[in-house]
């Protein structure tokens, strides 16, 4: 493909990606990353633009090509990084990083950059190169959290370029100081539009990556938790159960669950109200969250009942745990606005053995029962029946 052909296909892409973009974001304005990426593809179609005219049009001013065009270049890469770090929510201001494009095309006009071609690459490739290190950096800092392959994807998007940038400038340089004798500057000028065009669907294609995965997690999230107190909803309690159990099995350890309820919590409704009792449920809620370890799942198994499973503890260990849970709530009514004293009723049930979800379910509620049965405001577990 010759480098005219290349330039009118980069500047379908980098039109066709504005666009996308522009509609993605207007159909989900929650990304406000998304503003970065959609100058970046800005930049990207004006360079792509100004390389067309070129080709096609004698005498192009010196302030349009190349200063304006490698100008571009540099701010795509820099609407990237920015984009990347409004997407990691980055503390900073970097909307004031963008003004750095003035400077660098400033740098572009000067006498230096007019002089020969090196010196305008010397002004251009080591900032995208910076600004594409910075990104990586960001990136691979945030590996491990559940969008790590998109960002993984980025990586590796961000080092092709690096890579591509470093072998051809290194080859024109040489070949301007006459450092080697060949004359493959053509090919190597070809090379330079195809990685552009690689680039541009290689980094667009992780955005709208970026953002789809985002979307589905929230979709993930939002079907996975209750609105009011924000932990696991009884959807999600069988598989994250049977996750466990399968584990217990294999570690051959012992897992426990614990079922509690609040005592009497009609009379908390009809005393003080039910947002009164919206609040008291959210109370109940952050004590029991105190006294668990990273590990334990908290879920809301109905309206004011609740089961926590907790991995590798014992039948003994859980029966501590439960009777500090109970005297913790005793211990702590709510006090915003009216007081309102609360007492949770606790079962439990442990198995060091793959079980049914449904089966240690059941026994932790039979000794929840139980524990209503007996007066309230107490522990019982299924063993001990
Ligand atoms: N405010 C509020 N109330 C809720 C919510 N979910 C359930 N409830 C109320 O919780 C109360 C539960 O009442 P019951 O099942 O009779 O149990 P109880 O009054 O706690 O009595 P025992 O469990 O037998 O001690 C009902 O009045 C529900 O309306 C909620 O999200 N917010």
């Amino acid at each position: 493909m010759d480098v005219l052909t290349l330039t009118y296909v980069n500047v379908f892409i980098a039109c066709t990606f504005t666009i996308l973009l522009a509609l993605q974001y207007k159909a989900e304005r929650q990304l406000r990353y998304q503003r970065y990426f959609i100058l970046a593809a800005i930049f990207m179609l004006l360079n792509a633009l100004i390389s067309a005219f070129s080709f096609t049009t004698h005498a192009v001013p010196y302030w349009l090509s190349p200063a304006l065009s490698n100008t571009s270049s540099v701010g795509a890469h820099l609407a990237l990084a920015c984009g990347i770090h409004r997407h990691l929510q980055l503390p900073g201001k970097r909307q004031w990083l963008l003004l750095a494009i003035v400077p660098l095309y400033l740098a572009q006009l000067s006498d230096f950059a007019a002089a020969t071609i090196a010196n305008r690459m010397l002004l251009a490739i080591p900032p995208v190169i910076m600004l594409n290190l910075w990104s990586i950096r960001m990136l691979s800092r945030h590996r491990d959290t559940e969008l790590g392959p998109v960002y993984l994807a980025f990586i590796g998007v961000f080092a092709f370029n690096i890579i591509q940038f470093i072998l051809r400038s290194a080859y024109m340089l040489a070949e301007h100081y006459q450092l080697v004798q060949t004359h493959y500057s053509a090919l190597i000028h070809s090379v330079g539009y195809f990685s552009l065009t690689a680039f541009a669907i290689l980094v667009f294609g992780c955005v709208i990556m970026l953002s789809h995965s985002q979307q589905r997690l929230a979709l993930l999230h939002i079907s996975e938790r209750d609105a009011l107190t924000g932990l696991l909803n009884r959807r999600s309690l069988s598989p994250r159960l049977l996750a466990e159990l399968n584990r217990t099995e294999r570690n051959h350890t012992t897992l426990s669950i614990l079922m509690f309820d609040i005592d009497y919590f009609k009379q908390v409704n009809d005393t003080f109200g039910h947002r009164a009792g919206d609040k008291a449920i959210q109370h109940v809620v952050d004590i029991a969250s105190q006294q668990l370890r990273d590990y334990d799942l908290l879920f809301r198994y109905g309206g004011e009942e609740f089961l926590i499973c907790l991995p590798d503890t014992s039948e003994d260990t859980v029966l501590l745990i439960a009777n500090r849970l109970k005297n913790a709530i005793e211990a702590n009514p709510l006090t915003a606005g009216q007081l309102i004293q609360m007492t949770v009723s606790i079962g439990v049930s442990s198995t060091h053995q793959f079980t049914e979800p449904d089966t240690l379910i059941e026994q932790a509620d039979t000794a929840l029962y139980q524990a209503k049965q007996s007066g309230r405001n107490a522990v019982v577990s299924f063993h001990q029946l």
